[in-house]
This record gives C-alpha cells, structure tokens and sequence, in this order.
C-alpha cells in the first residue's frame, strides 16, 4: 500500500506515536499522506472506519478523497468513514447536539444574504459597504468566540460600537429563529466541547483520530474544536504549507501552525520536498515568486518531471481578446495533443472575471464548468423552493417564511405579513406560529388569515409526511401544490421560465437521488444544501469532458495539466484593496497557488486595456510576472497585434474544423 510513497511520506502515513504536522510546499504529496493514512489506520491498525474523521476544505475536496479512500478500502469501510468540512462535521455535531445547543432538530442554517438582509433590518443601514463591513466585524468577533457582551467590552472605533449593538440583537435574532449561520456551525459546536465535559468525552470517544488537510488556513474556532477532539493525546495529523495561506479575509490564521507547535511541544514534524506535480520550470517560477515573502518556515522544493514548456505570457488588447485568445489556444493545443477539454483550466482572481471567457468558450463551442461562481444553489428559483425546505424543517425561521408565503404570491399583501409581525413581536412568538393563535384573529381581518392559515396548514401536512415518505415524492407535491411552474410562466418570459423551471428540475432530481443514495430524510437534505458554499462546484453527479473555470481561491488543492492565468493586472492581481490594504504577500501566495496547479504547461496574460464603467483604462502587468524570474517566454513589443503564435493557433482551428467537416469529430468537440 505504501509502496509508490516517498520515505518521508511513508513516515507521515505511520506515525502514530503523538500530534504529527507535515509541513510541505505544493504537489508535494500532502493530500496524498492523508488519503493513505486514512486507509493504513484501518487497514494496519484496526481502527473502526467510524472513528476516523478527515477534514477538507471544500465539499468537492471531500467528496474526491472519500472516493479516493473509498477505493483503497472495502466498500462498507469506505462509506462509514467521516470525511467533511469544519463546516459539515459542525452540522454532524449540532444535529447530534442539538439540545445541548438550544436548537430544534430541524434548525435552519443561514446563507451570507440571510445574514446580511437580518443585519440590514436591525441596522437600519442602507449604504451596501457599510453593510458589508458591519457583517464581516460580527463573524470576525464570533470566529474569535467572543459573545456579544464580550465584543462590546473592547471597542476600537465607531464602526465596533454599531457592530456591537447590531451583533447582540442579531444573535437574539437567530436564536428566535432558531436558525444558525455559517459561523455559528464552527462557534457553537466548539463551545459546547469546552463546557461541557461528557459531550467533549463522547465525541473525543467517537472520533478517535483527525486529519486535517490545508491547515494554514483554518481559523481559531476551527483550531479549537482540534484541539478539544484531539485533547491531550494529541491523536492527529495535519497538514499545511503556509505558502498557500489565502484566506486571511475570512479570519483563517496562519499563525495556527505555529500555535501547534506551543501548544503540542511533543509535535512532530515532516517536511516533504519532492513534488510530484509540476514540471521544473513551473516549480522553479513559482519558488522564485514566493521566495520574496517573509519566511515562516524553511521550505525546499523539487521536481525530477524535467524541466517542461516554457511558461509563455501573452498580451491581449482587452478581456475579450484575451477571452477568444485564451479559448482559441486551447482548441488549438487540445487539437494538436489529443487531450481532453478536462485537461485544462482558466484560473483567474474574482468571479466577475469568469463571463467573457464563458462568452468566449461558448462561441468556439468548448464545454466547461465553473467552480467557485454563483452556485447553482444560489439562484432564486432554488431558493424559493428551499424557503419552503426550510420553512418544514423549522417553523420558527421566519426568513424563510417570509420568502415561502410570498413566492408566488398568495393574495397576502405587506400589510397583512406587517400586522402579523407586530403580534408576532407582543407575543415573542415566530409567525409561523402566530398565526394560528387565536389572538392572531384579533389582530388580522378574515380576509387575510384565511390565506394565510391555508399555506400553514399546507407545511403542516408536509411536515408531517416528511417523517416517512421520501424526499422526491414531497418535493413533486411541493411544487404541484404551490403551482410553482405555472407561476413562473406568468412572472418571467418563457425563455427565461423555462430555464428556471429546468433547474428547479435539476434540483428536484438531485435531491432525490440523494435521497435515494444516502437514506438522508428531507430536513437532512435541507441542511445539506444549506452547506454547499461558494467554494464548491455544481454537483451535478457526473463528470463532464470539460475545460475548468476556477476562482484561484476554489482552485486550492487539485491539479490539471495545462493551466491558464488570465488578467494578470495590477488592481486584479494584485487586487487594489490589497495594495491599497498592503496585503501584498497574500495576494502573492494566491499567485503561487494558481502556478502550482499547473502539471505541464502554464499560460499567463495581461490585457493592455480593461474597461472599468464605460471606460476604457490603461492596464499595467501584475507585479507578480516579474517576479516568477527570467525563464518566461514573453511576447514581441507589439503586443497587439497578431504574434506568430496567435497566426499558428488560428491555422491550426482552420485544421480543426476541416477534421470535423470530414466527419472525423473529435471526442468533446
Ligand atoms: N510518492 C509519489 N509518487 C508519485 N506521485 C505522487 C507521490 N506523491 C504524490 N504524488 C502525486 O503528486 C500530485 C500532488 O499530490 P497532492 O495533491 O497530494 O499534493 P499536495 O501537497 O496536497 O498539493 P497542494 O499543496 O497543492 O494541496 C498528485 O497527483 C499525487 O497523486
Ligand atoms: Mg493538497
């Protein structure tokens, strides 16, 4: 099992002996160490496969390694295996826990715009940066575990004061509802470890071993529930390389692997230098990139995959010529290598960036898929139905009810939902349950209740099939009962309808399959989907030939052959509020991580001119291209008009499309 590991990461694989961290730059095997590890304690050391837990950092990540570990093991073994995010083992915790926690067992789990729309009613703030800036102070404070009387208790400025006040009011809030956000799943699961001493002993007892893989970038909280479950033993093994920390923006700490050294002294440390991954001259770029950063640990790195391509740049005139540049080239390499669409990907610094390519890759009808861009789970046909989701799960989420019993349109206006909030408020009670109260006729006409009551009486019914009929029937009695396609064909343009009502069947189907697959019940799926974050791609359950867009930021852990990093500016990357926040080194570990995805060829561009409003502005090269060292294969100074290679890549689409008109069509194509 242990013998295609190098010495160092076999060590890693079978120290047992107390808290192990494997400090190791990019490629070099750190995924790897856990996925065999996982498979050693149950093979070689008799451990139940239920006792082990590894942690991940995206949902994909976990879904690739619990299929990774799952071929190494028995199929039984496999599945039983707890392999999540900080964020997923939280929800584990809190179901199990949900007494201890003062939470219903239907409890709903808010998104960031929940958040944001809750902080928004109690502040009272319209401006959208302040906004923003108020829910970012609350989740720092409550990633630090500090209660709202805590976080009140020191205050820096004017903005800490709001916060202060808007936070107290917006846990009560919650807990009204009883509803938790993406921070309460790793806060409150942690406090309940470090009060209550059986809980800690029970859950110390049911998982007996942690692997935590990306390290550098977990944040204090998450740090604390480690150190709980590991308590003096020290049972676990991480992972990290401090290079690769770029998540700093929400609370992660690298500082962290250095608090795992003062607080487990009998720390033992593996470094591994071979990288499996890229070939020298991507290594050797990225080294020399990172090389400018202040050191936190000594670190060495090689590649014996020889030396590679060159790493070319090119310069494009604006994002859309970079776009049908960038879509071109891979039609032309993939033409000329016979690779697979799925080989390549176009990595760049934000969402918003992710559009003209899509333009451009549909035009040259190159399939692909975006990771780490809207969500699937995030369009509001989905949401709307989740609203309903949620509103079975947990009565009291008043969010969802608002949402629910206004989509589609029941007759019930503003001024009734208005009346209904106010005794509702007098009662301290959720609307859900307000309604049916008899004072609840006092307080509204006939008119508006009747209504009212009837959708109640509908989730009543719901919620109460729920517990034993499954997931795909509800949901299609769901939406026959709510008239949820027709309503849509009466809001929207049929084209647009049509692609709504699609996804909604999409997700009908998804959720039923898992269903299906996993025996989870429909409140479990409805906290499961709650959970499926920014960072994570469409699971659409198959695996497409496909070129991969990717956020740098979701690109974190995996790998392809052929890479392309796009808008390379200053103001991108670097982005200028870390220029202007002197968060420079951050952005340059985000540039490492896109250049060390890389296998065998790396592109990088700039455009000249990027339009910013209705402006076209001038555009200097990133910083950070300098910086990769002299072995970049840069274009001629005119670097607008069409270069040598721009001409072969264009011929060589020629050839394409003739190859296809001879009805020798390529496999994707
Ligand atoms: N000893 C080895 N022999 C051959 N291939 C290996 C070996 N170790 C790792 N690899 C391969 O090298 C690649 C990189 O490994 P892995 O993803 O585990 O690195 P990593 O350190 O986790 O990288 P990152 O820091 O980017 O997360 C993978 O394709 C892996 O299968
Ligand atoms: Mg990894």
């Amino acid at each position: 099992m242990l013998s295609d590991m190098n010495a160092p990461q076999r060590e890693a694989v079978k120290y047992l002996d107390g808290p192990l961290l494997v400090l190791a730059g990019a490629g070099s095997g750190k995924t790897r160490v856990i996925t065999r590890k996982i498979a050693y304690l149950v093979q070689e050391c008799g451990f139940d496969p239920r006792n082990i837990a590894a942690i991940t950092f995206t949902n994909k990540a976990a879904k690739e390694m619990q299929e990774r570990a799952s071929h190494l093991l028995e199929g039984r073994a496999g599945r039983q295996l707890n392999i999540s995010t900080f964020h997923s083992l939280g929800v584990k915790m809190l179901r199990a826990e949900a007494a201890a926690a003062g939470l219903k067992q239907g409890f709903s789990i808010l998104d960031a715009s929940d958040a944001m729309s809750i902080v928004s009613d109690i502040s009272k703030e319209t401006e959208k940066a302040r906004l923003r800036a108020l829910v970012s102070r609350i989740s720092n404070w409550k990633n630090a575990l500090l209660t709202p009387a805590a976080a009140a208790s020191q205050l820096n400025d004017e903005l800490d004061v709001q916060a202060a006040r808007v936070f107290e009011e917006y846990e009560r809030t919650l807990r009204a509802y009883q509803a938790v956000d993406f921070d309460d799943l790793i806060g409150i699961p942690a406090r309940l470890l470090a009060t209550d001493e059986d809980l800690l002993k029970r859950w110390q007892g049911r998982l007996r071993y942690l692997l935590i893989d990306e390290y550098q970038d977990t944040n204090s909280c998450q740090y604390q529930i480690v150190k709980l479950l590991a308590g003096h033993r020290g049972a676990f093994t991480a992972v990290g390389d401090d290079d690769q920390a770029i998540y700093a923006w929400r609370g992660a700490d690298v500082e962290n692997l250095r608090n795992l050294q003062r607080d487990y002294p009998k720390l033992n440390v593996i470094k591994l230098e071979q990288n499996y991954r890229s070939m020298q001259r991507i290594l050797t770029a990225a080294n020399t990139l990172i090389a400018r950063n202040e050191k936190l640990f000594d670190k060495k790195l090689w590649s014996d995959m020889g030396r590679g391509d060159p790493i070319t740049l090119f310069v494009a005139r604006d994002a859309e010529h970079e776009a049908e540049s960038v879509a071109m080239r891979i039609a032309s390499h993939k033409f000329e290598h016979r690779g697979k669409f799925s080989d390549y990907a176009v990595l760049y610094r934000g969402n918003h960036q992710a559009r003209v390519i899509e333009t451009a890759l549909r035009e040259q009808k190159i399939p692909y898929v975006i990771s780490g861009g809207q969500s699937f789970f995030d369009r509001a046909e989905i949401k709307d139905v989740m609203a309903y989701l949620r509103l079975v799960a947990n009565g009291d989420d008043d969010p969802a009810f608002i949402r629910a019993v206004t989509t589609p349109k029941r007759g019930i206006g503003g001024t009734s939902l208005e009346a209904l909030g106010r005794y509702a408020g007098e009662r301290h009670i959720g609307l859900f349950a307000a309604m049916f109260e008899t004072g609840a006729e006092h307080a509204l006409p006939a008119r508006a209740l009747n209504p009212l009551r009837e959708f109640g009486e509908f989730i009543n019914r719901l919620e109460w099939r729920a517990r034993t009929e499954s997931p795909r029937v509800l949901l299609e009695d769901l939406l026959r009962g709510i008239g949820y396609e027709t309503w849509l064909f009466e809001q929207f343009e049929p084209k647009e309808a049509e692609t709504r009502w699609n996804n909604v069947r999409e997700f009908v189907d998804w959720m039923g399959r898992k269903g299906e697959e996993d025996g989870k019940t429909l409140n479990e799926l409805t906290q499961t989907v709650a959970l499926i974050t920014m960072l994570d791609k469409r699971d659409d359950g198959e695996e497409r030939d496909a070129v991969q867009l990717s956020t740098l930021h979701a690109s974190k852990g995996l790998e392809y052959r052929h890479v392309y990093l796009i808008g390379l500016e200053e103001g991108i990357l670097p982005h200028r509020e870390s220029i202007d926040g002197g968060k420079i080194e951050e952005e340059r570990r985000l540039m490492y991580v896109g250049i060390t995805r890389a296998q065998r060829t790396l592109t990088l561009s700039h455009c000249e001119r990027r339009r910013s409003g209705r402006e076209l502005r001038d555009c200097e090269p990133s910083r950070f291209i300098a910086e990769m060292g002299e072995d970049i294969q840069r274009p001629k100074k005119d670097g607008a008009a069409p270069t040598a290679e721009d001409r072969a890549a264009r011929v060589a689409q020629l050839e394409a499309m003739k190859a296809r008109l001879a009805g020798k069509v390529l496999p994707g194509s």
